[in-house]
């Protein structure tokens, strides 16, 4: 009998299925693991932006995920929008008891400018979540939020890169889909343990349905380590996933529609 890596998914859910545990568990499926979750939030969420949001309580977040380890193992975990300081801790508390890979997406803000984390808990990540990483995969403006640095050229990716280094992940991937592209140019990201370099260059794809892209990312790195990639293999294979989703990415909606999850077996012609 065949049974699937586990991956855990910990991160809040958008209803319009695009981003959050809906990209996350999609995203396992289409990689050939068995995703599971830790709901921490609930948003009300469309191709227009948040329209609402709702955090649940520590206690859920602790049963949920007590209820899954305990059980069923996992041999990944990924986190994503985690909301307030007291769900950071706890989360935290929780992943510092785990020796499997675990992928920290430090989740501060949508694509469409809504907050998905309280500014209260900005300290938390830095000082409890991003030590419990193997991967942490901030995108440019959460590099700015937890580090100060403003990310405007490939060259300073490297200095974002250590900053996030000195909060105590082994690895950090520093994501470049928000640096200004010219025409032509590629979507470059940046892994790194301080030691080794990989730069991970994949064709820009002009298509404005990207929503999603983050959770989609960090989810297949995570998705791949359960299946016994190293990190740069399983962030290669990630950047392959995330890269084609996004190509395949469809209108839905009256703004950003999501990223096709499905885009290996499935063909949109019009976006
Ligand atoms: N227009 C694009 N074309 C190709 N890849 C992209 C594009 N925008 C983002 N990416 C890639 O998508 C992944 C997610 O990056 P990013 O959009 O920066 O994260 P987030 O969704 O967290 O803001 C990265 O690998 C990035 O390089
Ligand atoms: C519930 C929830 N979690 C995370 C996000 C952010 O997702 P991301 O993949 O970064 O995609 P965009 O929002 O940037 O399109 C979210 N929106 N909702």
């Amino acid at each position: 009998m065949h049974i699937p890596p586990r991956v855990l998914t910990v991160a809040g859910s958008d209803s319009g299925g695009g981003a959050g545990i809906q990209a996350d568990l999609k995203t396992m499926l289409a990689l050939g693991t068995h995703g599971m979750s830790v709901v921490t939030a609930v948003t009300a969420q469309n191709s227009l932006g948040v329209q609402g949001a709702w955090e649940l309580p520590a206690e859920a977040v602790r049963a949920q995920f007590r209820s899954v380890v305990d059980d069923i193992g996992v041999q990944a975990v990924k986190t994503g929008m985690l909301s307030s300081a007291e769900l950071v801790e706890t989360v935290a508390e929780l992943l510092a008891g785990l020796r499997v890979p675990v992928v920290i997406d430090p989740v501060g803000v949508s694509k469409h400018g809504d907050a998905l984390l309280a500014a209260t808990a900005l300290d938390a990540v830095r000082t409890a979540l991003l030590p419990t990483a193997t991967v942490a995969t901030p995108n440019l403006d959460e590099v700015a939020q937890l580090t100060g640095i403003r990310v405007e050229e490939e060259a300073d990716m490297r200095r974002a890169a250590a900053a996030i280094l000195d909060f105590g992940p082994r690895w950090a991937l520093i994501k470049g889909g928000h640096l200004p592209a010219g025409r032509g140019e590629s979507a470059v990201d940046l892994l790194t343990d301080g030691t080794e370099e990989h730069w991970l260059r994949a064709p820009r794809h002009d298509n404005r349905h990207t929503h999603g892209t983050g959770c989609t990312l960090a989810s297949a790195l995570a998705a791949q380590l359960a299946k016994g990639d190293t990190v740069p293999q399983a962030t290669a294979a990630a950047k392959d996933y995330v890269t084609g989703a996004l190509a395949a990415g469809f209108r839905l909606g009256a703004g950003i529609g999501p990223v096709d999850h499905g885009w290996r077996w499935n063909r949109h012609d019009a976006h």
